[in-house]
């Protein structure tokens, strides 16, 4: 067939320039994306061919080739990977699937260290190679296509690109780049090396690359140089990290594994790398983040473990392997029991998933218990350090050569880590290194809690099994601190002689929680109220009743009992006063018996006249309003008005002129202290100019 010249679909245009101008200063980076490409091309080969072995035809080598001509001005990336036909082409390479890339477009800042951190997030990998090409050739065949139905795509990175058939004995793909002469520097043998070990090291399976050699020149005076021996070496490790024994990995390379599989260039907070042995086994390396990725609360959002069975990659995203109050976890489960054709449909009935999945949260939880270790415990001791090494990393033995030492029971699940107990350092070397990690790691829980925090809370309602673990893993802000630093455990410490409940807040925003008026009376005494301001707080707090044997109680929820906090003195008085006003608090119920289910008299009110409290039962008004903010329906509950019978304003009710207009703003001021509106705001305005007006005649 003859050349065809395609379109980009407009995006990509767009994208295109974005790319080229936005990552300039860091052009290295095409490559990774390239080798990255190449390596998710032959991971598909291998997926597809468990059904069809013939796929592999004659060559069954799965691998990765980079060449470069410096006279050409080329430099090559082929792999023996799927390939793409020639309407594959021109559609993965002509288009943007993706929704996300919109996304990535907003996101663009023109600054460039951090825009090319969102190169990879996004998928806009191939094209990179614009930055140091000013043509792109892409000569492809589809494994299981013959020869003549191979594609050649070409491009320079502007509007269009030309597609033509082409015979390719090979399968897989080439991507040449046509390189810029402003980026020769990536046709040399040890510029290229130095990238691979830099960015692909861990890429599981073979980069190669002609071996070179220095030859003198041929006559006196004439220069030697660098001659290709025809030789391909494998120039990484190319071996799957996770199957190394931890004690031969070292953090750079934990953190590069990272970077590849996240597509992060933000170093994880810490990670846990264990192989589980027991009736299910499998290999778990497991990476908190440092910073929640943008699409973190789309409900559809990927997940982030990547399931191998074997070292056989199976797919990306395997949502079953994590609870989703966990989806923010990157990292690799590879299972020794799955079968290598389990489907995602397979892995929701699979108990060997099921068991995988709770050792992952196990997992992850306890990383999560040592970085709160490492920050409320600096300067730990050994016996401290003998416990729980800082990060949760445990040391995992030989995937190959050695045999796996004897694995010890663990109580909760029959699941146990591999320790290499041959390896087992000194407690004063252990003592040194704890110390050194709980320096590194300080800050690191406050780091989390800041990204994740949310997403944790959902973990409440969600996972039962580990309610427990969560609620101490929980961090609020307080009235005694504006950070969200404090723990249940730490409020515990801090209730007063007396205190019968741990008090909560929920309000939209910090100033509203801080300020409204249902604390006044814990002000006056001195009682600390944990100010929640986080959507999810209100559902997740409905499976939280009680913390280490305390009730958790909401302050604007039913009626306030201090309990012991409060003298005999000042219940009598409350209960003179709540006979005083009777005649008063029947007006006020008659006058807004639209708004509210009852009236009474308040202790919790120290400076304003009045607040809105819920029943005990109830919905609290703030989660209310939320729900009704996301378009569902809500049960129809009125609130309770509460009145301070000491305030000027109410003692000034009784037989008011304007009693009726008065009752109203009463309802309308405590129903914006507590950050509603009222349901007429136009009808509030009109009472209180009226009353102004006639105060001031
Ligand atoms: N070497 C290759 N072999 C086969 N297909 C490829 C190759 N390189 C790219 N493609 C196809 O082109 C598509 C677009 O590639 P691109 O790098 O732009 O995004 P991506 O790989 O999907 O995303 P990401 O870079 O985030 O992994 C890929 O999804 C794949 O279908």
């Amino acid at each position: 067939m003859s050349k065809q010249t395609h379109s980009f679909q407009a995006e990509v245009a767009q994208l295109l320039h974005l790319v080229t101008h936005s990552l300039y200063s860091n052009k290295e980076i095409f490559l990774r994306e390239l080798i990255s490409n190449a390596s998710d091309a032959c991971d598909k080969l291998r997926f597809e061919a468990l059904a069809d072995p013939s796929l592999y035809g004659d060559q069954p080598e799965l691998e990765v080739r980079i060449s470069f001509d410096k006279t050409a001005k080329t430099l090559t990336v082929t792999d023996t990977g799927i390939g793409m036909s020639e309407a594959e082409a021109i559609e993965h390479l002509g288009t943007i699937a993706k929704s996300g890339t919109k996304d990535f477009m907003n996101r663009l800042t023109g600054d460039q260290k951090a825009d090319a951190q969102l190169i990879g997030q996004f998928g806009v990998g191939f094209y990179s190679g614009f930055i140091v090409a000013d043509r792109i050739t892409v000569e492809s065949r589809r494994a299981g296509l013959p020869a003549e139905q191979g594609v050649r795509w070409v491009s320079q990175g502007a509007g269009d690109f030309e597609v033509e058939t082409i015979t390719r004995p090979e399968r897989g793909t080439s991507v040449i780049l046509h390189l810029r002469d402003d980026a020769l520097e990536f046709a040399d043998g040890w510029k290229l090396k130095e990238l691979i070990g830099k960015y692909s090291d861990h890429i599981a399976l073979p980069i190669k690359m002609e071996g070179e050699t220095w030859e003198d020149g041929k006559e006196e005076g004439q220069p030697g140089q660098m001659v290709k021996t025809g030789a391909w070496d494998t120039v990484n490790q190319a071996t799957a990290l996770w199957t190394r024994p931890k004690k031969d990995i070292t953090d750079e390379q934990y953190q590069g594994f990272y970077e590849q599989i996240a597509h992060d260039w933000q170093p994880p907070l810490a990670w846990s790398h264990n192989r589980v042995e027991g009736s299910t086994e499998y290999t778990q390396l497991l990476y908190v983040p440092s910073h929640a990725p943008f699409d973190l609360w789309d409900r559809d959002r990927k997940a982030g473990i990547k399931l191998y069975v074997r070292r056989v990659f199976i797919m990306d995203d395997a949502e079953q392997l994590l609870p989703r109050y966990l989806r923010f976890i990157k990292g690799v489960v590879d299972s020794a029991d799955l079968p290598l054709n389990v489907s995602r449909e397979l892995l929701q009935e699979s108990r060997d998933v099921r068991a995988i999945r709770e050792g992952n949260t196990r997992r992850v939880l306890g990383l999560l218990e040592d970085m709160v270790k490492a920050e409320t415990a600096p300067g730990a001791n050994a016996a401290a350090a003998d416990a729980a090494p800082a990060d949760g990393k445990v040391d995992i033995g030989s995937g190959d050569s050695t045999p796996a030492p004897e694995p010890t029971e663990l109580p909760d699940g029959g699941v146990t880590d591999v320790v290499d107990k041959n390896e087992a350092p000194t407690a004063a070397d252990t003592a040194a290194k704890f110390a050194e990690e709980q320096a590194r790691d300080a800050g690191k829980y406050a780091t989390f809690w800041r990204e994740f925090g949310a997403v944790l809370k959902e973990g409440l309602g969600e996972d039962h099994a580990n309610r427990e673990r969560i609620a101490k893993l929980l961090r609020y802000a307080s009235t005694t601190s504006d950070a969200a630093t404090v723990s249940l455990a730490d409020y515990k410490a801090r209730m007063k002689e007396g205190q019968k409940a741990i008090y909560y807040i929920t309000a939209d925003t910090l100033a509203a929680a801080k300020n409204s008026p249902q604390l006044e009376v814990f002000k006056k005494k001195g009682i600390e109220v944990l100010l929640m301001t986080d959507r999810v707080d209100e559902w997740s707090l409905s499976y939280l009743r009680e913390f280490d044997g305390t009730p958790l109680q909401s302050v604007a929820k039913g009626a306030v009992d201090l309990g012991d906090l409060q003298d005999e003195a000042e219940k009598k008085a409350a209960e003179e006063a709540a006979e005083s006003v009777k005649p008063l608090l029947d007006k006020l119920k008659e006058a807004l018996k639209e708004q509210v289910e009852d009236v009474r008299v308040t202790t919790r009110l120290v400076d304003s006249p009045a607040c809105l409290v819920v029943k005990d039962a109830g919905m609290s008004m703030q989660l209310a309003r939320m729900l009704k903010q996301a378009g569902q329906r809500v049960p129809d509950s009125k609130p309770v008005l509460e009145i301070n019978a000491e305030h000027p304003l109410v003692k000034k009710l009784d037989g008011h002129a304007h009693f009726d207009d008065l009752a109203h703003i009463l309802f309308d001021q405590a129903l914006l202290a507590e950050g509603g509106l009222p349901d007429d705001p136009a009808a509030y305005v009109r009472r209180v100019n009226a009353l102004l007006v006639s105060r001031a005649a």
